[in-house]
């Protein structure tokens, strides 16, 4: 226990206030490394100790799980041991309290059961095997996404309630209803669930709420620009009875707005609660001034905040370095030997620095130069590149092939499942040990006998025996994808829709390419997996907890550290495109966000670092990112030459793609569109803020989302009434365009009667009037032309993007940029247009000439 005057002490005067202000409603704004994670902690402590308010009538809810045991670890030391913390915890630690007591008010048990993700896979899996379901459908993320989607709404609750039932043909509505009868046959609740049990328990039973609303005095929320409306709604409910709510938070560090997070609500919360207090606190004690001006100077180019600035009294330091490498291999050693560096002249030690990245598969690059260089790390809040179970499932198929090793063996022979258990592997042992030979050749040699003779071994035997044969004509990239496809690798890791993984195996192979094309020699297998061997080496020296640390930016939120490397800072990965596609300005904002998120980890010194080269998973050169280009040169000092024709390069793709942005709609809800592929279909949905119309195409009865600036939607005017003679001329140049505009459905659904003219045999006349349609749709050719291999080019965007589409998608847009003949022409346009699309516009054009 601490005394009440201590709990002040090394206050600020909005510290102090943020402290002592417990009555009422209070909003802190206050910006990074300011001291909200302490204020906040000692506004508890001092509600328990100045006055004398039981720990278990303060409700204090923070974002993370991570977050609420360090805030109990803190306040612990504040408040000592005997106190009750368990209500420092995250919005769905507080709803799993409330239904442990209340669940019973709706007739469900109450030892119910939370469902993880992988839980939630697990139930999919089984209703994919009773509906006859495929990946190939949907993924389990779209899946997932739908779930979490429809469950935005109460509406679901009464399938789970009331065992209501509903009949529908729509194929993910019938996944959706099986997954909730699961749910109720195993009360079974997912984190959806929670808060919307606690919602509709408390908005159904006001002697609930009001018993919650009476326990809980104070509320205290942190990190509030990240809550979403509904978690909002729940404190508000808690907080009306004591009416004494604090919330905490930092608009411009707002990074899930993609989750639903609404930082307006902490925005306006002056506006819906006008007798609040707001406390603004922007002194850094974190940083230098040289970081938090760069902070400052990035963040002010966002739109959408709450202008502040912050300063600090922290002495000068040093200067904010980015370095440009000429490859990621010369941007992973140049980390390492600062690293080295620093750790030799002042003194520092591997702990003081956090390498940050915004996507995990940028990690690959840093760790491969960290390993090299002795320097002993550990990804925080995940798993070392080599180590990934993705990974090392390619690697093991490559070693199997080379080496015919039983590691090997084991990791693969049943991955992806080929009905091969236990049991079956226990045969082949024994057979093994008895010949005393390696497992592999153990099933090879035997494959006939009785009980091995299965499908699933005799098509594994055939695929290695097969790889093992032609391994020498193949270059290892090739051998990756070919045995991923047909080992059946890429589709299991499709089927999960698992963006991470997805990226990670293109990031592998992505630097086999560029090993490849470096030398411009064949590497031999045998030494290339030796080399990557010692990357998976998990001897590496251990230093007790002295290591380096990576994490991606989300992860390293709250966090501080003395010396601070961004890494990857390259257009396309941060700002991610993946991001910017999906969600446009507001996306680049939150990219912003997270950018400034990144720099005031800092302490002493910060660095970004990005370097050249081709991504061969996207087909785009690399370039710096954007958000450098904002930096003015007076806030860093930069080592590594970036020549002026990079720089103008980036500008201009930057350029380009910008104006791909702004693209405003062409069509409006109600629009009859015909569409390249899928013809036509009627415009339901106009999503401006995605840039992007939802279609309903009525052939294939689907509704596609499809993007503003995509060229091949055209809109269908409703046709009109005709003169004789337009009718006329209507039904020759029909004829002409048959093909493409196929509107019949529309004439059928509209005016039937307005085509009646029968094709006439052609005239001279018409001729001409062919001839000039002709010409036309020549130039009409080359414009589709330019269409589809633009569509197919911002298919590329990023590896992530691919993986957020359907499987057949992602399965043509991987052939097409991972196969050889796709990364040969290393010059930037190498994207092809799908052969599916080709065919199809070709056999629409051709006709027209025929
Ligand atoms: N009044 C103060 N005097 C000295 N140091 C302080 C004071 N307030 C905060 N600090 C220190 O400043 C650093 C940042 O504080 P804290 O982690 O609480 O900030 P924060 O606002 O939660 O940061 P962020 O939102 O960026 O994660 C910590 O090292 C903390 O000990």
């Amino acid at each position: 226990m601490i005394g009440i005057e201590k709990l002040k002490e090394n206050l600020n005067e909005q510290q102090l206030e943020a402290v002592t202000k417990t009555e009422g409603f209070v909003r802190v704004i206050a910006g990074a490394g300011s001291g909200k994670t302490k204020a906040l902690t000692q506004r508890y402590a001092y509600i328990v100790e100045a006055l004398g308010i039981n720990s278990s009538n303060i409700l204090c809810v923070t974002f993370t799980n991570k977050a609420a045991q360090e805030m109990r670890k803190r306040v612990k030391r504040l408040v000592g041991e005997n106190s009750d913390l368990s209500y420092i915890t995250t919005y769905h630690g507080f709803c799993v309290r409330v239904l442990r007591e209340d669940i019973n008010k709706i007739k469900c048990p109450k030892n119910f059961i939370i469902m993880d993700v992988e839980d939630q896979k697990t139930v999919l899996r089984q209703v994919y095997n009773e509906l006859g379901l495929t990946s190939k459908v949907f993924t389990f993320k779209q899946v997932l996404r739908y779930i979490s989607k429809q469950k935005t709404s109460q509406d679901y609750l009464q399938y789970i309630l009331e065992s209501k039932k509903k009949e529908t043909d729509n194929e993910i509505e019938k996944v959706f209803i099986r997954y909730l009868e699961k749910q109720q046959r195993n009360f079974a609740l997912d984190f959806d669930d929670l808060l919307n049990f606690v919602l509709y328990i408390f908005v159904n039973n006001p002697d609930v709420i009001e018993k919650w609303q009476k326990r809980l005095h104070y509320i205290q929320v942190d990190e509030t620009q990240d809550s979403s409306q509904k978690q909002f709604m729940l404190i508000e409910m808690l907080s009306q009875f004591h009416k004494n709510l604090f919330v905490v938070g930092d608009p411009d560090q707002t990074i899930y707005e993609w989750r639903g997070a609404k930082p307006e609500i902490l925005v306006d919360f002056d506006k819906q609660f006008v007798d609040s207090k707001t406390i603004i606190m922007n002194q850094n004690y974190r940083s230098t001034p040289n970081i938090l001006s760069l902070g400052n100077h990035i963040i002010k180019k966002n739109k959408i905040r709450v202008n502040k600035d912050m300063f600090t009294k922290n002495p000068e330091g040093v200067e904010v370095v980015h370095f440009h490498g000429q490859n990621d291999y010369e941007e992973g050693l140049w980390v390492a030997n600062e690293i080295k560096r620093l750790v030799a002249d002042e003194n520092c030690k591997h702990l003081d620095f956090a390498i940050l990245y915004r996507a995990n598969h940028i990690s690959r690059i840093i760790e491969q130069s960290l390993i090299r260089e002795n320097i002993p790390y550990s990804v925080f809040g995940g798993i070392r590149f080599f180590e990934r179970k993705e990974i090392k499932d390619v690697l093991a198929y490559l070693r199997l092939i080379e080496f015919g090793d039983d590691f090997s063996f084991l990791r693969v022979v049943n991955t992806p499942s080929r009905g091969l258990g236990n049991k079956f592997i226990e045969n082949v042992a024994k057979i093994a040990e008895k010949e005393n030979t390696s497992l592999y050749s153990a099933l090879k040699e035997n494959i006939s006998q009785k009980d091995l003779s299965r499908k699933g071994a005799l098509e594994f035997i055939e695929l290695i025996e097969k790889y093992k044969k032609v391994k020498a004509d193949l270059i290892i990239s090739d051998l990756v994808k070919e045995i991923m496809d047909e080992s059946g690798l890429s589709a299991y890791y499709r089927i999960d829709g698992d963006t991470d993984r997805l990226e990670n195996i293109k990031e592998l192979q992505n630097s086999i390419i560029l090993l490849e094309t470096q030398d411009e020699e064949p590497i031999n297998l045998t030494e290339y997996l030796q080399e990557i061997a010692l990357y998976t080496d998990m001897d590496v020296e251990d230093d007790g907890n002295d290591r380096v640390k990576l994490m991606t930016i989300h992860t390293s939120k709250g966090l501080e550290f003395p010396y601070v490397f961004l890494c990857g800072f390259t257009e396309g990965v941060l700002p991610s495109a993946m991001s910017i596609k999906e969600r446009r300005a507001k996306a680049l904002e939150e990219e912003r966000r997270l950018t400034y998120v990144a720099i005031t980890r800092a302490e002493k010194a910060f660095y970004m670092t990005e370097s050249e080269g081709f991504n061969f998973s996207t087909g785009l050169n690399k370039y710096p990112s954007r958000f450098l280009f904002e930096i003015s040169d007076n806030y860093f000092v930069r080592k590594g030459e970036l020549s002026q024709e990079i720089i103008n390069e980036a500008k201009e793709q930057l350029k380009l793609n910008t104006s791909r942005q702004i693209i405003q709609k062409k069509f409006d809800v109600g629009d009859m569109v015909n569409h390249l592929i899928w013809k036509l279909g009627k415009v339901i949905e106009v999503k401006e803020e995605k840039g992007e119309y939802q279609v309903e195409f009525i052939e294939t009865g689907k509704t596609k989302p499809i993007n503003f600036e995509f060229r091949g939607l055209t809109k269908v005017e409703k046709p009109t009434e005709l003169t004789e003679e337009e009718k006329v001329e209507k039904s020759k140049s029909d004829n002409d365009w048959n093909s493409f505009v196929e509107n019949e459905i529309h004439i059928k659904e509209s005016k039937k009667t307005q085509i009646t003219e029968p094709i006439e045999t052609i005239t001279e006349e018409k001729k001409d009037l062919i001839r000039k349609r002709i010409a036309d749709l020549k130039e009409e050719k080359a414009e589709l032309e330019k269409t589809v291999l633009e569509s197919s080019k911002s298919e590329l965007t990023t590896d992530s993007e691919i993986s957020e589409k359907g499987t057949t998608e992602i399965k043509e847009s991987e052939e097409k940029i991972l196969s050889p003949t796709a990364y040969k022409s290393n010059d930037g346009n190498s994207a092809k247009p799908k052969e599916k699309d080709k065919n199809n516009l070709w056999s629409k054009l051709k006709g027209l000439w025929s």
